[in-house]
């Protein structure tokens, strides 16, 4: 049996208490064996140093789109819409397999490196995607995102079935770490046909359902005014809110739809960056948790955020829950922590977000030795309020280290930026040769 054991530091305990104590890892079942006192464990072979370091569940990226790092800093300061439309579509019509490859291993660098050891993915190319994920050792709930908007019927179904196709194909897909969803882009840019002939085909072949909803106001109103509903009512109405299912943003939720998640136990996936930096609107996420709604922290794609760093998210959710929520007690460091940890894993179908025994060993070692995280009053607080993603000494998933003293070990980083770098400026560059500009 190969070993890992993880020594040295303090462990962050599912109960948010901190203690001194030694994790001792299987590799081969890829699982947590036990969390014990300092010494008493012993361990085969690997052994990781965790010294002045906290051992912390690896975070849960519940919501990204890992290719658009391509994207970052190409259009920023327009809302959703035009963002969409005019700046970002056009560029990813041009989107190559290997385009989505390279942005994708470089979104999962930047992750690995902040001590995120899981995420949802919804793009084009997601085969790519998935053969990155599994290059990287890290865990993934993947998805083709698919639109009836702007195609042709024809084009249309081809979108749905490819993307049902896919998630049939990869669910089980890099000993077990890739699961898949059947992930419909939005309610405003999927038609209500599409929903009716292809839902019932992914619940038929047992997958959960991804999607946008609420994000802005804009999207909110065509679906009253068609339909005289609200438009998670209309979510409901299309058999998109079962307990498996999640959904990304409900910015604009009102009361009604907020019971009607906490009762069908449907995710939501809060992105408070993309949403402050398109000025979509501010998320009642407290009275989500208070209502019992399965909670989890995403960063959308790296175009509307402009990074894929979690612990700058969780900050961005307690400054953000606060204003929204008019209270400073609103989205505590505690309820932040956990829906980035355990209520990420829990939303995505993954049995991690947790150090202790018969869990995924999925971790990160954050290293508390840091002037910006002097004195060592609360844990929990430095790690929502002061600690950075470039804090991650160490990233374990599975098992295996990904990083192991801030060198990533999984993928050659210098490289991979280098081929990221040329993806980028040729991506751009076609899309501005085919505009016409
Ligand atoms: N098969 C689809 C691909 C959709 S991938 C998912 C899409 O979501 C887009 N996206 C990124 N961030 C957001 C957001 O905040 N809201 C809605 N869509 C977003 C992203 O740019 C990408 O186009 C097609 O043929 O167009
Ligand atoms: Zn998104």
């Amino acid at each position: 049996m190969s070993e890992l054991l993880v020594s040295g530091g303090q462990v962050l305990l599912p109960d948010h208490t901190v203690t001194e104590a030694d994790v001792l890892v299987d590799q081969d079942t890829g699982n947590i064996v036990d969390v014990d006192d300092p010494g008493a464990l012993e361990g085969d072979t690997q052994a990781l140093d965790a010294s002045d370091g906290l051992v912390i569940p690896g975070l849960v990226n519940a919501h990204t789109h890992v290719s658009m790092t391509l994207l970052r800093g190409y259009a920023d300061d327009k809302p959703l819409d035009a963002w969409l439309q005019e700046d970002i579509w056009p560029v990813e019509a041009e989107l190559t397999a290997e385009d989505v490859r390279v942005g994708a291993e470089l979104g999962l660098i930047e992750m690995i490196k902040s001590g995120t050891t899981a995420l949802a993915d919804m793009y084009f190319f997601m085969e790519q995607v998935a053969e990155a994920v599994d290059d990287a050792g890290m865990r993934g709930l993947l998805g083709q995102g698919c639109i009836s908007v702007g195609k042709d019927e024809e084009d249309a179904h081809e979108d749905f079935q490819s993307g049902l196709a896919f998630a049939e194909e990869y669910d089980g897909y890099a000993d077990g770490r890739v699961r898949t969803a059947f992930m419909p882009h939005s309610l405003t840019t999927a038609g209500e046909a599409y929903y009716r002939e292809y839902v019932p085909e992914a619940r038929d072949a047992g997958l959960p359902i991804h999607f946008h909803a609420n994000e802005t106001e804009g999207e909110v109103d065509p679906i009253v005014e068609e339909h005289g509903e609200r438009p998670l009512e209309y979510a409901d109405d299309l058999g998109l809110l079962e307990p498996e299912d999640f959904l990304a943003h409900g910015v604009h939720v009102d009361e009604t739809e907020i019971d009607l998640l906490a009762e069908r136990g449907t995710g939501v996936v809060h992105n408070p960056a993309s949403n402050m930096k398109l000025a979509s609107g501010m998320a009642p996420v407290q009275a989500m948790v208070d209502a019992g709604v399965p909670v989890a922290l995403g960063t959308d794609g790296a175009a509307s955020n402009n990074d894929l760093d979690l612990f700058d998210e969780m900050r961005d959710a307690a400054m953000l829950g606060k204003l929204a929520a008019d209270d400073a007690s609103a989205m505590a460091a505690g309820t932040v922590l956990e829906i980035a940890t355990r209520g990420g894993a829990e939303v995505l179908g993954f049995d991690s977000g947790r150090v202790a025994a018969g869990a995924n060993a999925d971790l990160a070692v954050v290293d508390l030795d840091a002037t910006h995280l002097t004195p060592h009053h609360d844990l929990v607080s430095h790690l929502v309020y002061a600690a950075k993603g470039s804090d991650v000494r160490h990233t374990v998933c599975d098992g295996e280290v990904l990083m192991r003293d801030r060198e990533v070990q999984v993928f050659d980083e210098e490289s991979v930026r280098e081929r990221a770098e040329t993806a980028a400026g040729d991506l751009v560059a076609r899309a501005e040769r085919d505009s016409g500009q």
